[in-house]
């Protein structure tokens, strides 16, 4: 059972002597979020609305997270900043057949998700945080065709059963989401999967992307056009908006990490599970003006959306088959 964020903090986050300390894990008072802390002081809170992880603070309390100011957080619209998740598709596909009907980014970002339960360093003694003794706490959620929040759109346009875990992880200097998309019915379907990270940074024009050297990218502000990201590192000057699809090293089984520096030290580094694409995306002034829930308008300045996903092909989804992916940022 997790704790009611009203009830007075018990003294000591160690109640049994000899234990390390666990995190502390609450509900806000009015149901719409969970938000766990490591004794250490980081913390991060998650918004059931889209199961969208609207903070991610360090130990000194250092936002990394950006959120717009007029970000709805009442469920009426999904969540500008933090990290939506994208799921059964990318943008929108009206050539798609399974998906042509649904909005933008699909129904995952705009569904109330159920809070499925927390596992801490204790308990979660296969997770390579705890083995080196790092506090660790994993919040789940859960998202099923069979839900009571699932946004409407999708019984109307999605007619498959499925079931979503996405899980959040904090470690003193890392967050990971991961995904597990299962088919839990007797039809196959296709799906693309995405993270919609938001990272703060001081200052856009200070910011350098490296790790994606060579690598091919559809540039969505040059109608579509295929290029290959030459000069590297590379650095935004105005509206971006590209999918990357990085090529793997040979014989090596990771994908790529990719790394923000700003002012020539590097800040987060975004490590990729299964999830094949990185989007990179900046709104620069006149995108960031055409949106009513973007503030403050000048914000642009302020975030840089690294986006890890399975957008570029279909991930086709078997009968009883499930697709998963995951992200890792790491602070630097
Ligand atoms: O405004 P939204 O539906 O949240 O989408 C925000 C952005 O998401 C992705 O980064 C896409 O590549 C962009 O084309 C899109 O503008």
């Amino acid at each position: 059972m997790v704790e009611r964020a009203n009830k007075p903090k018990p003294p000591t986050l160690s109640s049994t002597p000899g234990l390390p300390p666990q995190a502390t894990v609450t509900f806000s008072e009015d149901n719409s979020r969970v938000v766990a802390e490591l004794p250490t002081g980081e913390s991060v809170q998650v918004l059931l609305h889209g199961a969208t992880v609207i903070s991610w603070k360090d130990a000194s309390g250092d936002e990394k997270l950006w959120l717009s100011d007029a970000a709805k957080l009442d469920g009426s619209k999904a969540v500008r900043g933090g990290i939506p998740v994208v799921f059964p598709v990318f943008g929108t596909a009206p050539t798609h057949p399974q998906t042509k009907g649904l909005p933008q980014h699909g129904f995952a970002r705009t569904s109330r998700w159920e809070f499925l339960g927390k596992s801490t360093s204790e308990s979660a003694a296969d997770d390579k945080a705890s083995a080196s003794n790092e506090p660790t706490v994993k919040l789940d959620f859960g998202l099923s065709s069979g839900s009571p929040g699932l946004d409407p759109v999708a019984r109307a346009h999605w007619p498959f059963r499925f079931n979503l875990i996405y899980s959040v992880t904090l470690n003193p200097s890392s967050l990971t989401t991961s995904i597990v998309a299962t088919n839990d019915g007797a039809e196959s379907f296709e799906c693309q999967v995405l993270m919609h990270t938001y990272l703060r940074v001081n200052d856009i024009t200070k910011v350098e992307i490296q790790g994606l050297s060579n690598a091919f990218y559809t540039d969505k502000v040059d109608a579509g056009a295929v290029k290959t990201q030459t000069s590297t590192p590379f650095t935004i000057a105005g509206e971006t908006d590209r999918v990357y699809t990085p090529a793997k090293e040979e014989g090596v089984e990771e994908e790529a990490a990719v790394t923000v520096a700003e002012q020539g030290r590097p800040k987060y580094r975004v490590t990729r599970d299964n999830l094949s694409n990185v989007v990179v995306w900046n709104p620069w002034t006149d995108k960031a003006q055409g949106m009513a829930d973007f503030e403050p308008k000048d914000g642009f300045r302020k975030m840089l959306c690294v986006e890890p996903g399975a957008v570029g092909a279909w991930q086709a989804v078997e009968a009883g088959d499930a697709f998963e992916g995951a992200q890792t940022i790491t602070l630097l």
